[in-house]
């Protein structure tokens, strides 16, 4: 992006003054904030339903040797015996339980629910065949080619997970976060097989943002699908009547990039992208060289060994943005850890995170009131490796650099919200926060590069 009325020639420019780079950061902030404004954390579709009708395939138990097959959409005048067999369907259905507090939970006030096991049903329905796994790809799952700059979709895959009916008058799932089995699980799908109900709204949140699915009006004879990340917080309102009989699949994101290939999305085309160039070559912005830093707007699991691996790759919607621009830019970005310190926790071995001496940066904000002190860990590790950095991992040298916050810590709460509620008690990963943290270069080092960014465009 060029910039207009820029002088062609650089005169020396003293420091910026503490109000005009406070403006500047400010600005930055405001991008982020509409990066994620505008990202996207859940997409979604409808199917209609043309002639191939979808069966499912079940059995009252697993070990029933006979099972029952149910055509979906059932006609919706005469015959009656489609219909039972839906209501046979549903009567197979156990209660579906829920993870509160890391237990399994019966509690109809909170889910209430019927589900089938991968045991006792089959359908044939699969979201390949109907393109969903291309859109999921090409609306959630990038992954940043390096050498280009350029946001790839990626190849999803969808693991059935659960058969769900939620039915009226009062089939409910309140509000929570589905248990990531797996650290490369980037979300959860939602198949919503055709048949009447009223109600049962779908509501999908992150960083304040929801989106609303309300599939009752064309329930009788459409597909409505919706996939969201694993951290998106969502519920399912009050079913006032009929059988809200949805798929539930867990998404997994290969590393492969989608072929043929999709269409690629330019970091350069992003508005951070013009933005940060245009701070960055004002030479009194960061004379002397800096460092800038945001907090992640999704929870990432941090616990998981081979997380080192995972990160950047698994980057979501505008953290990937933010980490793409500033690489696209020539800068040192990675992603780390941040660690919180709690009172006692030195004395026992800083439990909740990493060991504060390896850490290369501090900072000053707090993200409760119990937290001590907060640092950025050196690099991403698993859980254990963190627990056990020693004192020889003594850095001798203060943490000199100050990082220049853009975006803060945005819900504290949410990230616990996976520990509170989810769509099951085992929480095999544990998620934390994760920031983008960017080394940016003193001018006299970074000139040459930023005028090289303005001749190829
Ligand atoms: O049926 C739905 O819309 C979603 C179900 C859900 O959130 C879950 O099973 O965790
Ligand atoms: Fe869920």
């Amino acid at each position: 992006m060029s910039s207009p009325g820029r002088p062609e020639k650089q005169v020396p420019v003293r420091s910026l003054s503490e109000t005009a780079f406070k403006e500047i950061c400010r600005q930055l902030e405001q991008a982020f904030t509409d990066e994620k404004a505008s990202a996207s954390f859940v997409c979604g579709g409808t199917i209609p339903m043309v002639e191939k009708l979808i069966s499912v395939y079940w059995r009252n138990g697993k070990h029933d040797s006979q099972a029952q097959v149910v055509d979906l959409p059932v006609p919706s005048t005469g015959d009656d015996g489609n219909n039972r067999l839906v209501h046979s369907l549903v009567a197979s259905c156990e209660a579906a339980s829920f993870g509160r507090n890391k237990e399994t939970v019966m509690d109809p006030e909170y889910r209430k629910a019927g589900k089938l096991e991968l045991d006792q049903f089959a359908t044939t329905f699969h979201p390949a065949d109907h393109g969903i796994l291309d859109e999921i790809a090409q609306n959630l799952v990038r992954n940043l080619d390096a050498g280009n700059a350029w946001l790839v979709p990626r190849r999803v895959e969808a693991e059935l997970y659960k058969l769900n009916v939620y039915s009226g008058p009062s089939g409910l799932f309140q509000k929570h976060v589905d248990t990531p089995l797996s650290e490369n699980q980037i979300g959860s799908l939602v198949v919503c097989l055709p048949s009447p109900f009223k109600g049962g709204n779908l509501m999908v949140r992150h960083n304040g943002s929801e989106v609303d699915f309300a599939w009752e009006v064309h329930s009788a004879n459409t597909i409505q699908w919706a996939a969201f990340y694993s951290d998106c917080e969502h519920e399912i309102k009050t079913v006032s009547e009929g059988h809200r009989i949805t798929l539930t699949y867990n998404l997994y994101a290969k590393v492969e990039a989608s072929k043929p290939p999709s269409p690629v999305l330019d970091a350069r085309s992003l508005p951070m992208y013009g933005l940060l160039k245009d701070v960055l070559q004002n030479p009194g912005f960061m004379k002397t060289g800096g460092v800038l830093g945001a907090f992640c707007a999704h929870s990432y699991p941090h616990a998981y060994e081979g997380v080192e691996k995972l990160l950047p790759q698994y980057l979501k919607g505008s953290d990937l943005g933010l980490y793409a621009v500033l690489h696209a830019l020539g800068f040192k970005v990675e992603v780390l850890p941040v660690v919180v310190m709690h009172e006692g926790d030195e004395e026992w071995g800083y439990p909740q995170c990493w060991n504060p001496k390896t850490s290369r940066y501090k900072t000053d904000l707090q993200l409760n009131d119990e937290d001590v002190a907060i640092f950025v860990g050196p690099e991403l590790k698993a859980f254990d490796a963190m627990f056990n950095s020693g004192e020889e991992d003594y850095r001798e040298e203060s943490y000199e650099k100050p990082i220049t916050w853009i975006s803060d810590p945005q819900h504290p709460a949410a990230a616990m919200a996976h520990i509170n509620y989810g769509n099951q008690a085992e929480a095999g990963l544990m998620y934390s926060y994760a920031t983008i943290i960017a080394e940016i270069p003193a001018w006299n080092e970074r000139q040459l590069r930023m005028q090289e960014l303005t001749e190829t465009e």
